[in-house]
């Protein structure tokens, strides 16, 4: 079974305007709420290709009732841990012109109780491969208490992820941006050997567009999608992550599970709301994407 952990679940809210104008009043002609935060999206993407996932995640107040009823509609099998406080919501902005704008609130801070609940929930559930994903909130333990010996994907950013790879996990996927503010090092390859070097097994960075480098204790490749997509871009990380998930999880080489991560991402980005995937896109991409070893590997 694939676990997905969330401890800073989200309400996601996603508005569609035709513009945005920073000191703008804004009308939004849709709105749409769904239970969000990474590893939640990463179990909606793993349940839609059929997968045997998990989802374990914090819940409190009203928001987060909505958010248990929604994962109890979506059919995703959850452990959900009640929390005092409220579960935060997250804004999504999607403007005429193509531009997805975010803003994420901190998250309610947890108790200490309430996080060794969600660490023991995660050490039940035995999973086959786990998956940590997204920011922590105040008062939250760090990941690497939560990695243990199964196959492990860490998605997260800045401090957390700097002290995640302590745990040593099996992949961790920052994107570019991340990567280069953690390590301080523009170079990818350079940047993606220092977090292997700092625990990480093997490091997939999200390019954008430009698709996936993954840098492995096998070898490095470039993996490239046949065409540029534009759409709601929220959630094509948590896709990449659900295709690596499912690939560890099968024992995959690294080549196709490059191909099956490119190509589900883009398939997120013509879905809806983070945690849809176009699934006709996701099998024709698949024979598509190019994936290219990269001469310049370093595997120390
Ligand atoms: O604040 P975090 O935890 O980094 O990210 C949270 C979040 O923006 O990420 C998902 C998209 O990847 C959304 O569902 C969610 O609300």
């Amino acid at each position: 079974m694939i676990v997905t952990v969330t401890p800073n679940t989200a309400l996601d809210v996603t508005y569609t305007v035709d513009g945005l104008r920073p000191g703008g009043v804004h009308r939004a002609r849709e709105v749409r709420h769904r239970a969000g935060g990474k590893g939640v999206n990463v179990a909606r993407v793993l349940r839609t290709l059929g997968a045997d996932v998990h989802a374990i995640l914090t819940a409190g107040g009203a928001t987060g009732a909505l958010v248990e009823s929604d994962l109890v509609a979506a059919g995703i099998p959850a452990d959900v841990v009640p929390i005092g406080g409220e579960t935060r919501r997250t804004t999504t902005v999607l403007a005429d012109d193509g531009s997805v704008t975010l803003l994420n609130e901190p998250g309610p801070r947890l108790t200490g109780n309430e996080w060794q609940t969600l660490a023991a929930a995660v050490r039940s559930r035995k999973p086959d491969v786990l998956v940590c994903s997204g920011s922590l909130p105040p008062g939250a333990g760090g990941y690497a208490g939560l990695l243990g010996d199964a196959p492990s994907i860490l998605d997260t950013s800045g401090e957390a992820l700097i002290a995640g790879l302590a745990g040593k996990p099996s992949v961790v996927k920052p994107n570019a941006d991340e990567l280069r503010e953690v390590t301080g090092l523009r170079d990818p390859v350079a940047a993606a050997n220092e977090l292997r070097k700092a625990g990480a097994a093997a490091v997939v960075v999200s390019l954008g567009p430009e698709g996936l480098l993954a840098v492995t204790g096998s070898g490095t490749w470039h993996a490239a999608p046949s065409t540029v997509l534009t759409g709601n871009t929220t959630g094509a990380g948590d896709a990449v992550v659900a295709a690596l998930a499912l690939g560890l999880s099968r024992a995959e080489s690294w080549p196709d599970i490059l191909r099956r991560a490119v190509a589900l991402s883009g398939a997120a980005v013509l879905g809806p709301l983070a945690g849809d995937v176009d699934l006709a896109h996701y099998q024709v991409e698949q024979g598509l994407v190019a994936v290219r070893a990269r001469p310049d590997q370093d595997t120390t």
